[in-house]
């Protein structure tokens, strides 16, 4: 449904060059659910802005939904659904309204635009607001609307740019649950970015990570955390002297009284390490046990904190709060 090959994309800033996306190979088959996930400026709005030709690529090329980007950009238009980032705010129109407005846009007929138009009402669950002007919809509402928005011509692939972002964990969970049930429904093929790990890792089939314009790994969720990240074993000794000398024993890392140990299948090698340690003197005074997160494959992977480089600004705090 996706194929890319070596898609760049770079912008001149200031005299220099920003390198937004390099070289990227991407593959989707149809009927995935495929997360996009990276920090803040990793490049995966410019790669689904060039996926669904608002943007041109520097070199590369891409057949989205079987036309070339290049060649056949209205093609893909027609192919596909895009929900940017915030589409649907401020408007006057009543929902409806803006629902047969965007039929007529994608040439649908009156009759079919209005029968989809209700089918999509229901199925995302916006009957009670159909008659409401766009701007007085919550936060939730208005992104079910961009999705609504996104799907009137019957896509094959539709792409959302942060379809959760600004959303309080209640409508987050109450739009997860309309895409999947969609999804199940329609078995479109759906591209996603997101800045939620939790998201990702429950609801994804496969999650392309991306940094610094490239894309850096492409699995399941579970085999990347399971290649990349290991379980994490925590012990805690009565003093830093005894951690020290449990890290240096079992190749873990001490910070204070605790030492920290990356282990694959971590619940059956604590008691081996409590043994082991046992015998050389050192007292576990309290342990743990914790599964790998996304988070923690990013970190494997770039000695950064995925988690860090999207804490909320308070601005956006704010605004979610407000939604
Ligand atoms: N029109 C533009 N002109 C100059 N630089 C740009 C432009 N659009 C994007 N960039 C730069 O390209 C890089 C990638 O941006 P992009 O928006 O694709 O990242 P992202 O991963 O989607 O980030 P976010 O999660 O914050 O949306 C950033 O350094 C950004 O500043």
């Amino acid at each position: 449904m996706i194929s890319a090959q070596g898609l760049t994309k770079t912008f001149p800033a200031k005299g220099k060059v920003v390198e937004a996306v390099r070289s990227v190979d991407l593959s989707v088959d149809a009927g995935e659910l495929v997360a996009f996930l990276g920090p803040n400026g990793a490049g995966k709005s410019t790669t689904l802005r060039m996926l669904t030709t608002l943007l041109p690529p520097t070199s590369g090329e891409a057949v989205v939904a079987g036309c070339d980007i290049r060649r056949d950009p209205a093609g893909v238009r027609r192919r596909i659904g895009y929900v940017g980032q915030g589409n649907s705010g401020g408007h006057t129109q009543r929902v409806r309204d803006e629902l047969h407005a965007q039929g007529a846009f994608y040439g649908m007929g009156r009759r079919e635009t209005r029968a989809r138009a209700d089918e999509l009402i229901e199925s995302l669950e916006l009957g009670q607001v159909a008659g409401r002007q766009v701007q007085s919809l919550s936060g939730g509402q208005k992104r079910r609307l961009d999705i609504a928005l996104g799907l009137i011509h019957r896509p094959e692939l539709l792409f959302l740019d942060e379809p959760s972002t600004g959303l309080d964990p209640h409508s987050r969970a109450n739009l997860w649950e309309h895409i999947v049930e969609l999804r199940r429904e329609t078995g479109t093929t759906i591209f996603l970015t997101t800045h939620y790990l939790d998201e990702a890792d429950q609801l994804a089939e496969r999650v392309m990570v991306m940094d610094h314009g490239r894309v850096i790994a492409d699995d399941t969720a579970w085999a990347l955390k399971e290649s990349l990240a290991g379980d994490r074993v925590s012990l805690t000794f009565d003093s830093a002297t005894d951690a020290a000398a449990a890290a240096a024993r079992i190749g873990g890392e001490a910070s204070g009284q605790v030492v920290t140990v990356t282990a694959p299948g971590g619940d059956r090698a604590l008691p081996r390490y409590i043994r082991s340690l046992a015998d050389a003197g050192l007292d576990v005074v309290a342990a743990t046990h914790r599964q790998p997160t996304l988070d923690d494959v990013f970190l494997a992977l770039t000695g950064r904190s995925l988690r860090e480089a999207h804490a909320p600004t308070a601005a956006a705090a704010a605004a979610a709060a407000a939604a």
